[in-house]
């Protein structure tokens, strides 16, 4: 499996401010993003997962975005956004099928949230929920913005040990956006910085 991104950035008037982004990410990789608050890492996430126009290509085993409809697309290249979307009454009515319970207890979630609600969710099970969602797909790569941004430390951590053992067991890549040193210290050794595009001042200067 190989993930690649070329030259990727926002279209203009998009409000993104960085440099094209190329990277490339093999079976079981793990690598952190960060960068300036507003630069558009969200965005750049989005646009790896099809769910925004930019301008470079992204493709999958060779096969470029372009050539793939978008919902078989994000089948393959799962994102939770930062801020999960949560459409009906009950939690269970967002899944495709039973989560593992393994996945719920390394999590610290109960069975029981499934039949629950979504509006009595707190916003750390529902950063927790939206992860185990996205991973019932089964996702070849999978995009994470800010996952353990609501979570006290043990559950953050907890969280990094299934993203990993996924990544692992599934041989997944994933892509993780974190402002957090020690966090992406954690998850590896592959970080990238997402900088400013200096273009048009060093071209007025
Ligand atoms: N739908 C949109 N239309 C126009 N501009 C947008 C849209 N969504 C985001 N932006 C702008 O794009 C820029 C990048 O936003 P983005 O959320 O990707 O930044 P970020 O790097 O993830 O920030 P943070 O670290 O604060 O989460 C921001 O200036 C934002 O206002």
């Amino acid at each position: 499996m190989l993930f690649e991104a070329r030259n990727v950035t926002g279209e203009p008037g998009s409000g993104v401010r960085y440099r094209p982004v190329s990277l490339q990410l093999e079976a079981g990789e793990i690598l952190t993003i960060y960068g300036q608050s507003g630069i558009g890492k969200s965005q750049f996430l989005r646009a790896l997962a099809d769910l925004t126009p930019h301008t470079g290509d992204v493709l999958l085993d060779g096969v470029s975005q372009t050539k793939i409809r978008p919902e078989n697309w994000r089948q393959q290249v799962g994102y939770v956004p930062a801020e999960s979307g949560w459409w009906a009454d009950v939690v269970a009515q967002h899944f495709s099928e039973q989560p593992p319970e393994a996945w719920l207890s390394m999590l610290s979630l109960a069975p029981e949230l499934l039949d629950a609600p979504v509006e009595r969710l707190s916003t750390g099970e529902r950063q927790r929920l939206a992860l185990v969602r996205a991973l019932v797909l089964q996702p070849k790569v999978l995009l994470l913005d800010e996952p353990t941004a609501n979570l006290d430390q043990r559950n953050a951590q907890k969280l990094i040990e299934l993203v990993k053992t996924y990544a692992q067991s599934e041989q997944a890549a994933v892509i993780w956006v974190s402002h957090d040193v020690d966090e992406r210290a954690l998850l590896g050794n592959r970080s990238l910085e997402i900088c400013a595009d200096t273009t048009h001042q060093a071209h007025r200067s």
